[in-house]
């Protein structure tokens, strides 16, 4: 069976059907704002794909099929909560208000664009964990901190499915349900880890039962459906803010893409699997609800696209623009006080950097 297809938490079938009522909170208006969104991190990816392609960026891992997920994340967190993303999240960090300008300065190689503090409000939230997992420990820290400071403040953490085998998950979700602290993990379960498909990654049938170990709830959820991933999301953080604890959440969904500009996934998968993904992907299916419902038209959809055209060009341009951080930065945030010899090091740095700057490139 088609696993994208199986039971579970879902309003929104891939076709665009209604296989449950809405939730009280999902009218048009908020539905559109939902699809518009996930429209224009798309664009994004896109175009981030082709910078890295033209020598524009570093690697870069695309989010494309996760766009629901992150955008319900990113709706459903209050300005006060604190998110602990993995690479995968610029959907979600967008819409936490985020500038686009800052994940192209990291995966440019940038350490600027891990500092949140212009963005205001959304300081706290962590940077991009690279190291698998590992995001899972500092998230357990931030939420047992939330809790003692008492503000009814919620953490939420995202991993990938490969993550999940990871001793810093497991330890992580038997912290979190011992300690009964308000957090809540996303799962962005997308089949595969590099090359190790979700079918040999572990043995349990759903990634969600893990909660029963530690105690916690778990649910499976329909990550293509939009609707589905905010209305369990705002629940789970809900549930966490009035103290009753932490909530696995195991979004299901595809990686469309390769798992980074680096990977090469036809060498591993086949043409049939991903085409048949492709049918469930999650934008398709609510253009098709919106458009049924009267909502929506291919105009509104095509003004749509030209606009985040706009937006997303002017994002590069701002990118581009930017002065470059200076190499010897990378000494920067290492040591409070550097070795004799990385201060060699840096010296060794700017003095070739002075030299090129007046015309010496030996
Ligand atoms: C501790 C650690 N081990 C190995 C890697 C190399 N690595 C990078 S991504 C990845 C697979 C992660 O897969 P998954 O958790 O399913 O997330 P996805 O990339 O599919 O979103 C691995 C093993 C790493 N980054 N960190």
């Amino acid at each position: 069976m088609n696993v994208l297809a199986m039971p579970m938490h879902r309003f929104i079938d891939h076709h665009g059907k209604l296989v449950n009522p809405l939730p009280e909170w999902a009218d048009l208006m908020t539905l559109k704002g939902f699809y518009c969104d996930m429209v224009l991190t798309r664009s994004y990816d896109n175009k981030a794909v082709a910078l890295q392609r033209t020598g524009k960026l570093g690697t870069y891992p695309s989010h494309l099929g996760s766009e629901a997920i992150g955008i319900a994340i990113g709706r459903a967190l209050k300005k006060t909560d604190v998110f602990i993303p993995y690479y995968r999240d610029l959907p979600a960090m967008w819409a936490r208000g985020i500038g686009m300008e800052k994940n192209l300065q990291y995966w440019g190689g940038d350490e600027r664009g891990s500092d949140f503090s212009p963005d205001g409000e959304h300081c706290r939230d962590l940077p991009f964990c690279v190291p698998i997992a590992t995001q899972c420990t500092h998230a357990v820290g931030v939420a047992a901190a939330l809790k003692i400071q008492g503000n009814h403040h919620v953490a939420l953490v995202t991993c990938g499915d490969g993550a999940t085998s990871k001793g810093d998950f497991l330890e992580s979700l038997n912290c979190a349900g011992a300690w009964n602290i308000p957090l809540v993990f996303v799962i962005n379960n997308n089949q595969w880890a590099i090359s190790v498909p979700r079918s040999i990654q572990c043995g349990a049938e759903l990634l969600s039962d893990k909660a029963k170990g530690a105690g916690i709830e778990g649910i499976t959820v329909d990550g293509n459906d939009v609707v589905a991933m905010f209305d369990v999301i705002a629940k789970s953080l809900e549930h966490a803010r009035k103290g009753k604890g932490a909530t696995l959440i195991e979004a299901v969904s595809y990686r469309l893409s390769d798992h980074t500009t680096a990977d090469d996934a036809s060498r591993y998968r086949s043409e049939d699997e991903l085409q048949q993904a492709w049918e469930f992907e999650p934008i398709k299916r609510l253009k098709s609800f919106l458009i049924e419902q009267g909502a929506w038209s291919e105009q509104d959809d095509i003004n749509w696209q030209v606009h985040c055209k706009e937006v997303i060009e002017k994002v590069v341009d701002n990118y581009l623009g930017i002065t470059p951080q200076a190499p010897e930065s990378a000494f920067d945030f290492l040591y409070e006080q550097l070795s004799e010899d990385l201060l060699n090091q840096r010296d060794l740095i700017i003095n070739k950097a002075m030299r090129m700057q007046g015309g010496d490139h030996g």
